[in-house]
């Protein structure tokens, strides 16, 4: 059997709801060899975000270089990269790479506090996008890049193809975490739509949606799976990390997948 790999290229979260911590545990559960480069260290929790780190872009270099010329990833995800500094030379390092990209458009954490800087979301737009397999923004991720409101179905589905027709990436998925009602992903291909509905479960504990799952389709791509089966396999999985989250912390609680199992129930994959 061919072991696969998976690189995320982000900042961390020390209470290992989002971010590096968040996409390796999730590489773990979805059975794919889990490496990191830390751009940013964050010290946060489930209350929000205390302070943020920048390291610097040529030790970012040197741990990319360290993983890529020795355990070559099947797929690489970027989540947190703060600086046009760090786009700059992830862009460098990512044109010459040729396996597949998710990009995760991090840019305001849920509890506000800033992650990317304003100066750089149009650097994402125009150096990283073009290289993506995927971008997964939510709505204000998405309403930034396609420079429009959003709030309706429609709207998703516009942007969705904005961002791939027009910003360059093969495919995006528009996340309807933040629209009201049932929670309806929308992914464009450069072809068709194809939707991924769930019911809207009724919890605060959603810290690291997000990063959980495109990590999932991170993973899923490097094994193999075509954009559609690795968005399907994604929705299930962070709808069981939402609905069997462990409760844990004193503000929104992280998203956890393998609660499911502590109540005997099957996984969504299972069912
Ligand atoms: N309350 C919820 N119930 C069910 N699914 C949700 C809920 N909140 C978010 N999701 C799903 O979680 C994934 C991440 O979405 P979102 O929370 O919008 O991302 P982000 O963390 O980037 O803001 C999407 O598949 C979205 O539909
Ligand atoms: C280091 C780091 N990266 C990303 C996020 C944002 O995570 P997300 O999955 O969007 O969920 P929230 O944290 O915003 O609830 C983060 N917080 N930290």
């Amino acid at each position: 059997m061919k072991i696969r790999s998976a690189l995320t290229i982000a900042g961390t979260d020390p209470s290992g709801g989002a971010g590096i911590q968040a996409d390796l545990k999730t590489f773990q559960e979805r059975e794919v060899y889990g490496m990191s480069v830390i751009t940013s260290v964050v010290a946060q929790n489930t209350l929000g975000v205390q302070q943020v780190e920048h390291l610097p872009v040529s030790f970012i270099e040197k741990q990319f270089d360290a993983v890529w010329e020795d355990i070559k990833p099947d797929a690489v995800k970027t989540g947190m990269i703060s600086t046009i500094e760090m786009m700059e030379l992830i862009a460098g390092k990512l044109r010459k790479a040729d396996v597949p990209y998710v990009i995760d458009p991090v840019m305001v954490a849920k509890s506000g506090h800033t992650l990317m800087e304003e100066k750089s979301r149009s650097v994402i737009r125009n150096l990283l996008i073009p290289l993506s397999t995927v971008v997964t923004p939510n709505v204000p991720e998405a309403e930034f890049l396609v420079e429009f409101p959003i709030s309706t179905l429609e709207d998703a589905e516009k942007a969705a193809k904005l961002i791939v027709k027009e910003l360059g990436a093969k495919a995006a998925v528009v996340k309807g975490g933040h629209l009201e009602g049932d929670a309806k992903d929308v992914l464009f291909d450069g072809k068709e739509y194809t939707y991924f509905t769930t019911e809207r479960i009724d919890t605060h504990h959603t810290h690291g949606t997000g990063c959980t799952f495109s990590a999932v389709i991170t993973a899923e791509l490097a094994k193999g799976k075509s954009i559609k089966q690795a968005v399907e396999i994604g929705k299930g999985f962070i709808t069981d990390a939402i609905k069997y989250s462990l409760q844990l912390g004193n503000g929104n609680g992280p998203t956890n997948h393998w609660g499911y199992r502590l109540k005997g129930l099957p996984s969504q994959e299972e069912k």
